[in-house]
């Protein structure tokens, strides 16, 4: 079975962070190991509090796994703070790790700072260089390259310069665009264009979690690069459209619509 590891921050209530992770990586039949950078006290209202894992305990976490288990992919989510970044980037040089998703957690759909403002430039400098795949979503990709997103236009611009900073493949993510959530991977010579209808839930709890991780499940899998963001891309939409209501707020999505499905159990 292939291995995965996630290195992120986790969600209380189990819609985005580790939680999404691992249940993703369940549902895509891979093994899961977390390395927990930050404990976030949160809902489907808001996060309410953040404490942050000692760059300490999260390169002992790291040493725990790479020194014992051969990893075939790593998704790295929410990082918090410099010490964070420069401690995960310093390991994964260190174990020559490849296969290595990045999405650049800033801030959550209920407007949480997950990324300390200071530590923005280190996230760009130390993971970036290391990434195979990063994955903003439009307002990431804006505070990456400093440009104004309104048009396709500035998405391929915004993607060429995030490109230059060392990532093989840059996938702008359109979940909140107007109209069709349409994604868009650039390879560093041409633009790929993944459509999909824009569905209409409220629940979209952890969506960015939940794709970067499918497309770390995918390449574990020894799926192409671009066959793996593809498959991601149909998981994460179907995960949207069986999406459902926990609490009063955003609610996560399915991970498990599929099996359910297969064994005729509901919800
Ligand atoms: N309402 C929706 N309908 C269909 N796809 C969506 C919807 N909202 C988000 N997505 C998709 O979910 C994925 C995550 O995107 P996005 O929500 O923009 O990321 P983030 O959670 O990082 O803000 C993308 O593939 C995006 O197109
Ligand atoms: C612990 C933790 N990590 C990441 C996020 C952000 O998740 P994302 O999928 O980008 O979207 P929302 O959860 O903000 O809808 C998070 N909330 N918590």
């Amino acid at each position: 079975m292939k291995k995965v590891l996630t290195i992120a921050g986790s969600d209380s209530c189990g819609g985005a962070g580790i939680q999404a992770d691992l249940k993703t990586f369940s549902a895509h039949g891979v093994y899961g190991m977390s390395v927990i950078t930050a404990v976030t006290a949160q809902n489907t209202k808001g996060v309410f509090a953040v404490q942050d894992i000692s760059p300490l305990l999260i390169i002992q976490q790291l040493e725990a796994i790479f020194d014992d288990i051969t990893v075939d992919a790593v998704k790295i989510g929410m990082v918090s703070q410099i010490e964070t970044i420069e401690a995960i980037a310093k390991q994964l040089k260190k174990y020559s790790v490849n296969n290595i998703v990045v999405d650049p957690v800033m801030i959550s759909k209920s407007g949480y700072h997950l990324l300390q403002s200071d530590a923005k430039n280190s996230l760009i400098m130390n993971l970036l260089p290391l990434a195979t795949i990063v994955t903003p979503n439009l307002m990431e990709a804006e505070a990456i390259t400093g440009i104004k997103i309104n048009s396709l236009k500035e998405i391929k611009e915004a993607s060429t310069i995030i490109h230059k900073m060392g990532p093989k493949y840059v996938l702008v993510k359109g979940g909140h665009l107007e109209g069709e959530a349409t994604d868009l991977l650039y390879d560093g010579s041409s633009f790929m264009v993944l459509p999909s209808e824009r569905i209409k839930t409220k629940n979209t709890h952890g969506t960015g979690c939940t794709l970067s991780s499918a497309i770390a499940s995918n390449i574990a899998k020894g799926l192409g690069f671009t066959e793996s963001v593809k498959e991601a891309k149909k998981y994460i939409t179907t995960a949207i459209k069986h999406s459902f209501s926990i609490g009063k707020g955003v609610g996560p999505t399915h991970h498990f619509y599929e099996l359910y499905k297969k064994s005729g159990l509901n919800l």
